[in-house]
């Protein structure tokens, strides 16, 4: 453990004050190292709702713009494009590499309290990772496409010597600490613009740190947020909070995969936005071979692609497709997906005339066909089997717990995502809709709706 953790702390508090922070009494920076949370404010006596906690000077921030001109003092060979045209947190990292290299920095006391070791998932072993299993967020964690930007044009601003290691260490804190912060002469001008028939909702908004801001810890339920609208960023209470409660952030509703990738921690307040991913490709390679018993028809490739592109045209169509938790609002399964899978069932005829626009595309109702619903529940049960434990198994390795934090945090992500797919396989159970517009079965209707009519005729 870090011995110094205290007494950076302390430093860390001076300069705040030093630097234009104005922080409540009430509120205190305090070591939460003992429950896995680092440092964490903590309130030291009741807080009202809507009650300032502290505020931030935007000069206080730490931003591309604020420390350019520094990282460009006596360097003839690099520019401010040179920085500013890359990705903005390769920006920002760049810059707070140089800083802080500085001893001098005016940033030192803040840089000191930033962490030295994280868990988000670019740190990871190749075997810890392999315990996420199927997770979908093994294709997020773009290390190697970091790399390659940190080598192209990072590395070539930053002061001699910046390895890969500091690279990852500065832009992982930065994934997990900075804000994007919204320009405020850009809320003036919208302010001015405001009988303006064309509501220009785009807000432009910078990266930056902020410090204490980012000392704030996040569990799902926030009692805190940060205000944007002046010169002074503020941080005040969105409900009370009573002495010895932690002051939260929000770091929005992030299903525990993401949360892991970005932030290197779990709670179990994050299992309501859990998701799993179906990607589009593995329903068209499996459905028609998995529902062969009740289709009977073949399609070529090119009728697959042209079902996709109506897909495409109809605006439903994505390379691949999140489930989560059913809510008040929202089922498991998306519209987009129901619709995807409808269409590469739909019968040719009505195909047909979807596709010369004669009929659009029916309600979600009707798409819910018993068939959309046979096929998506065994495209969830594919999906889970990709895993290569149960929900059991998990449920058992997280109650024995002599795992590593990293494996014990993997377990609870692979078993979250099932459990999302068994909800959403229950919910495609429910599907209902009548069959006769569908594959196979649009010309058994008619065949059959022929056959009892030229019963009718034969028996006039
Ligand atoms: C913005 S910082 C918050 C300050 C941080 N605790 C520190 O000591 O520097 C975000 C980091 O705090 C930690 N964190 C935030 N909320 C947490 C929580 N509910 N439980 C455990 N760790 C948490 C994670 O390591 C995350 O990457």
């Amino acid at each position: 453990m870090d011995d110094q953790f205290c007494s950076k702390t302390e430093t860390f508090a001076k300069w705040l004050t030093h630097v234009g922070v104005q922080i409540s009494a009430k509120a205190q920076l305090t070591d939460l190292r003992a429950d896995g949370r680092g440092r964490a404010l903590v309130a030291k006596g009741d807080f009202a709702e809507d009650e300032l906690i502290f505020s931030v000077p935007r000069t206080s921030t730490l931003s591309v713009k604020a420390a350019l001109p520094e990282l460009l003092s006596g360097r003839q060979d690099i520019s401010a494009e040179d920085v500013e045209c890359m990705p903005g947190w390769a920006s920002l990292t760049a810059v707070i590499i140089s800083e802080g290299s500085r001893p001098e920095s005016k940033w030192a006391p803040y840089f000191n309290v930033l962490p030295t070791k994280l868990d988000s998932l670019v740190f990871w072993s190749p075997e810890e990772l392999a315990e996420l299993q199927a997770s979908a967020v093994l294709k997020k964690v773009g290390k190697d496409k970091a790399e390659e930007i940190f080598h192209q044009s990072i590395s070539k601003v930053t002061p001699e010597g910046t390895d890969v290691d500091i690279f990852h260490r500065v832009a992982s804190t930065i994934m997990a600490y900075a804000f994007d912060i919204p320009d405020i002469e850009q809320e003036e001008e919208e302010g001015a613009n405001e009988d303006d028939l064309v509501d220009d909702d785009e807000q432009k908004t910078s990266l930056a740190m902020i410090p204490l801001a980012d000392m704030l810890n996040a569990d799902a339920d926030n009692n805190a947020r940060l205000h944007y609208d002046g010169e002074e960023l503020e941080m005040r209470t969105i409900k009370p909070i009573k002495n010895g409660e932690e002051i939260l952030n929000d770091y929005g509703q992030l299903p525990r995969s993401d949360l892991l990738r970005r932030y290197g921690y779990v709670t179990d307040k994050y299992a309501p936005f859990d998701v799993a991913e179906v990607s589009t490709s593995t329903i068209t390679d499996h459905i028609y071979q998995d529902l062969a018993g009740e289709l009977k028809v073949y399609l070529r490739a090119s009728e697959i692609e042209a079902r996709l592109e109506l897909a495409r045209r109809e605006d439903v169509y994505e390379d691949a497709y999140d489930v989560g938790h059913a809510t008040e609002e929202w089922p498991c399964i998306s519209d987009e997906l129901v619709a995807l899978v409808y269409l590469l069932l739909v019968g040719e005829e009505t195909l047909a005339a979807i596709q010369s626009s004669k009929m659009s595309l029916p309600s979600r109702s009707k798409m819910e066909t018993e068939l959309v619903g046979k096929a998506l529940q065994r495209i969830f049960e594919r999906r889970e089997r990709e895993y290569s434990t149960t929900v059991a198994e998990d449920e058992n390795l997280l109650q024995a717990g002599n795992h590593s934090n990293r494996v014990q945090m993997a377990i609870q992500v692979r078993m979250g995502e099932k459990v999302v797919l068994r909800e959403a396989k229950k919910e495609a159970g429910k599907f209902q809709g009548d069959n006769k517009r569908m594959l196979g079965r649009e010309k058994r209707e008619r065949e059959d709706d022929e056959h009892v009519s030229q019963k009718k005729s034969r028996h006039r």
